[in-house]
């Protein structure tokens, strides 16, 4: 297994490129630790693709470096990386048994049998594929498919990552979490370096250590789950990572005061913007508040509908022209009626052109 390492790299698919948007992926200078699980996660088109297909192989960046293990893999083919990939459709030989298809990575690199019955044993035993070891791969459902390429992902130890692309896009619906959970498990075990790329925030939340969330080209922040949902770095970010996302409004600021529509809102600390910043507040609905009775920093709000999802209430608000979420705890009484909603300041966030506004030292 290897530390990754992506030295000032960036790529365009122009020959010369020029300005910043003309780099499908924007310079990035990182270090991936071994043995962690890393997601790569955005909407189509943000450069997760790219970004794998470098640390693959498959595609030259136009700038910097790939390292793994401190050796220079930068120019290097797929083959001689010493890499293992689970694309999104099974790759599977359909007139070899399952076992064979398992066994094929190792055979390939001429282990002997023994090991080789040993560990496609342990692997066909966390993938729930024992029973179906001596069936050929060729009458097999498209789940059971593509749990061997996984199996064939994760079967090889020499290996310095696993890559899986979108891996879990032909599993049936109500298999998918049940695969996640086996994936995540997996990773437990084993400690591969591993990198899953995805577009659904709850496959790269539950299979992943480190969310690398990527948006426009950029790296625009990595992190646990955690530190994603606590302290997005972007708005994309807040907006991108919870459910519902991240509320972002505009708002201009004041020392430690911001301001919504002339309303005032007290805040813990103050902020250094720049003239011409296009500011926004980012609060999550899990810490904003409904009233019937105003209160001093309060903002009027009509509620559209509630919906009752369970584990808790969501009211979705209009204010001023944009939509407001604001989740309402089971326990806590609400009403189309109320007006006012009160915004935690501990939790609220200011951002400048999308990026985190830095807080003023205190003196
Ligand atoms: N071979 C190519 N030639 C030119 N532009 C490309 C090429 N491949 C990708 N792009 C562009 O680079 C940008 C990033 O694409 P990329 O495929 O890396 O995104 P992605 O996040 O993987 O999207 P998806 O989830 O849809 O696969 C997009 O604007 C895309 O149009």
């Amino acid at each position: 297994m290897a530390e990754i390492y992506l030295k000032k790299l960036a790529h365009s698919y122009l020959p010369n490129p020029q300005k910043p948007e003309d780099y499908a992926l924007k310079e990035i200078d990182q270090v991936w630790e071994d043995g962690k699980a890393y997601a790569l996660l955005g909407s189509s088109g943000c450069g997760k693709s790219t970004l794998l297909n470098i640390i693959s192989g498959l595609l030259t960046p136009s700038q910097g470096q790939v390292l793994f293990d401190g050796q220079e893999v930068t120019q290097l083919p797929t083959e001689q990386r010493q890499i293992a990939q689970v694309f999104q459709f099974p790759v599977v030989y359909d007139t070899m048994t399952v076992y064979d298809n398992l066994a094929f990575p190792l055979r390939n690199r001429k282990q002997d049998e023994a090991s080789i019955k040993t560990r496609v044993a342990e692997i066909a035993d966390m993938l729930e594929l024992t029973a179906d070891l001596k069936k050929k791969a060729r009458g097999l459902t498209a789940d059971a498919k593509q749990k061997i390429s996984l199996g064939r992902g994760l079967v090889r130890q020499d290996v310095a990552a696993i890559l899986f692309d979108e891996p879990l896009t032909v599993i049936d619906p109500h298999l998918k979490w049940l695969l996640r959970m086996q994936l995540k498990a997996l990773h437990q075990r084993l400690n591969r370096t591993m990198i899953y790329v995805t577009h659904d925030q709850t496959e790269a939340l539950t299979f992943a250590d480190q969310v690398v969330v990527m948006y426009d080209g950029y790296v625009v922040q990595i992190g646990t789950p955690q530190e994603l949902f606590e302290r997005p770095e972007h708005t994309f970010v807040g907006y991108f990572i919870g459910s519902p996302g991240m509320n972002v409004l505009p708002v201009s600021l004041e020392g430690a005061t911001a301001y919504l529509n002339g309303q005032s809102l007290a805040l813990t600390t103050r902020y250094i913007s720049q003239p011409g910043d296009k500011l926004e507040l980012g609060i999550r609905p899990e810490f904003t508040q409904l009233s019937p009775i105003p209160s001093a920093h309060s903002l009027t709000v009509t509620i559209k509908r509630i919906e009752d999802i369970g584990r808790h209430k969501i009211a979705r608000a209009d204010y001023q022209g944009r939509e407001i979420n604001i989740v309402i705890p089971e326990d806590q009484p609400v009403s189309v009626d109320y007006k006012y909603l009160t915004l935690d300041p501990r939790h609220i966030h200011l951002y400048a052109n999308g990026w985190r506004l830095k807080q003023e030292a205190s003196a």
